[in-house]
């Protein structure tokens, strides 16, 4: 396979996105044996010979916030893995050397075990960890070592194993309340973006920041935003708390959605047929169907999603 660099439509910066392309029938439709993208969107599984149909009825019926930037690939598993690792240290070169700093949300969940092969050459040797500023997109209000906490998860599979600086890992004050968590936090978010670790969106005033890396519930939640919970409205805090999660532990912090959706990347990292029914929902749902959280997911720069087979399966 050829690899050539891919223009894409929607990546303001174009440096990124590198993607394999053997034919190319226009200037906005690339495809090779594994993947190909159509005005930023792409799906790997597809054959070229369904491609038309797929697309126009896929990017019909996206959300709108999500179809001006969106791409879609869909994974073999340990292709995924490779995948978001590529995509990962892309945006984390991009930015350490632009700013001299990257700064990462992550969520919880299963999420963690797909940054495993960041972990591995050649990005565990040259990635310049140094300069990684890591956040968490939501947090459980528990103890650092319980084995609920999102800290712990991402410590013990990735953090403890890169020499990113301690100061430069934020996890929450698990000393406090919910409600005093997410405020220290946001506290926190504040100081950062006035001394300018974190960037700050031109087009919203909420903290931009470079890549949310973010994870989805069977129910269609991202971060710890519920369906039908008043918390997915929020529009003024940056980060918020909930007490009465529907999914165990009830007492979490999140960042809103304006916080979310004024990244400069995001990627939302989906497997399983388990959650088949909400990718459906959110990427070719009718207009009249209740919006899921992880339909109103966006990014100021790119939104990309990386799906497997089964969480793809109904698409
Ligand atoms: O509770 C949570 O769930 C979501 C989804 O987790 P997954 O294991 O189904 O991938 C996660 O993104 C979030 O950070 C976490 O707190």
């Amino acid at each position: 396979m050829i690899q050539t660099p891919f223009r894409s439509l929607t990546n303001p910066t174009n440096v990124l996105l590198p993607t394999t392309s053997s034919s190319s029938t226009s200037s906005s439709l690339r495809f090779s044996s594994t993947a190909f993208s159509f005005r930023g969107l792409s799906l790997s599984s597809v054959t070229p010979k369904h491609k038309g149909a797929f697309f126009s009825t896929l990017k019909s019926s996206m959300a709108d916030s999500q179809k001006s930037n969106a791409v879609v690939e869909v994974f073999e598993k340990e292709e995924l893995a490779v995948s978001l690792a590529k995509y990962v240290a892309d945006i984390s070169n991009k930015f350490t050397t632009e700013r001299g700093a990257f700064t990462v949300c992550l969520s919880g969940g299963s999420l963690i075990s797909y940054l495993r092969k960041l972990l591995e050459p050649p990005y565990v040797d040259s990635l310049e960890w140094s300069k990684w500023h890591v956040f968490w997109v939501d947090e459980r209000v528990v103890p650092k070592t319980h084995e609920d906490s999102n800290y712990k998860l991402a410590y013990d599979g990735l953090l403890s194993k890169v020499p990113i600086p301690p100061g430069n890992v934020y996890a929450i004050n698990d000393a406090l309340s919910a409600e005093g968590a997410a405020d220290d936090y946001e506290t926190c978010l504040r100081q950062l973006v006035k001394n300018g670790v974190i960037a700050s969106s031109s087009v919203t005033g909420f903290p931009k920041f470079d890549l949310m890396l973010l994870g989805m519930g069977p129910d269609g939640h991202v971060a710890s935003l519920f369906p039908g919970h008043p918390l997915v409205e929020e529009n003024k805090k940056w980060v918020t708390f909930i007490k009465d999660s529907p999914k165990p532990p009830p007492e979490r912090i999140t960042f809103t959605f304006p916080v979310i959706n004024s990244s400069a990347y995001s990627a939302l990292v989906v497997t399983g047929a388990g959650k088949s029914d909400a990718v459906h929902s959110a990427l070719k749902g009718s207009q009249n169907s209740p919006k899921l959280p992880v339909a109103m997911v966006s990014a100021e720069g790119e939104l990309k999603w990386f799906l497997d087979k089964g969480a793809a399966s109904k698409l």
